[in-house]
């Protein structure tokens, strides 16, 4: 089946915003007199989207939930220092570029499809450049669900006019893997993010966005 479009996760898969969602969620901890924590202790936290982060963060548990005042507030803060930090140290992950330069050149349409809250993904696409290749941004509160739900690939998928199965699915986390599996949609995991996907069934796992160029190619684009 020919591939006509990709869906791109942000957090772990284009960026590598780790340093400054750490230091934002560390700001926020220091807020309530909490010590902070390791940087990639953080990242496991990452990947469901602000409200699950800032759960975790503030309880250091992956399953904790703080109580909603406490929580109300960590949003607060949260939102209030990762503005300020969004990009820092936020960078494309080697390869991102030239994957997307080529997907492009091959007349592909591409969606950026994350977990994050639209207020800190346009501006961390546009801060750091990636913003022009994408037709369709969804944040991770742009419709009533997010990943895992089908509902975001199958938005792209109406607004593309394509079929699921001609959609690509690129993540680091079982988030997109299950969200392109419960579409009906391929997906490639990368190796490089936020969540060891080794054990995770997919279509290929692959170490840098180029290598899905290759995927796309043996899948028989037009
Ligand atoms: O905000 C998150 O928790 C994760 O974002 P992602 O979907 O781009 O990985
Ligand atoms: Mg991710």
């Amino acid at each position: 089946m020919p591939i006509k479009a990709i869906a791109l996760d942000l957090d772990g898969t284009l960026l590598d915003t780790i340093a400054d969602l750490a230091a934002a969620a560390n700001a926020m901890r220091s807020e309530f007199d909490l010590p902070a924590l390791e940087q990639d202790r953080l990242a496991s936290f990452v990947g469901g989207g602000m409200a699950q982060l800032v759960h975790r963060s503030l309880t250091d548990a992956r399953e904790g939930q703080a109580d909603p005042e406490q929580h109300a507030a960590g949003i607060a803060a949260f939102c209030r220092h990762y503005d300020r930090l969004l990009a820092v140290k936020t960078r494309p992950y080697p390869g991102v570029v030239a994957g997307l330069e080529a997907f492009r050149s091959m007349g592909l349409r591409l969606a950026v499809v994350t977990n994050k809250p639209l207020r800190f993904t346009e501006p961390v696409l546009a801060q750091t450049g990636l913003l022009p290749y994408f037709d369709i941004v969804l944040g991770g509160d742009s419709l009533p669900e997010k990943k895992p739900h089908p509902l975001p690939l199958q938005t792209v998928c109406q607004q593309f006019g394509i079929t699921a199965a001609e959609l690509l699915m690129v993540g680091d986390s079982h988030f997109d893997r299950d969200a392109a599996r419960n579409a009906g949609a391929p997906c490639l995991l990368l190796d490089y993010g936020y969540e060891d996907v080794r054990g995770l069934q997919c279509a290929g796992i692959i170490s840098s966005l180029v290598e899905a160029v290759d995927f796309v190619k043996n899948a028989g684009s037009d």
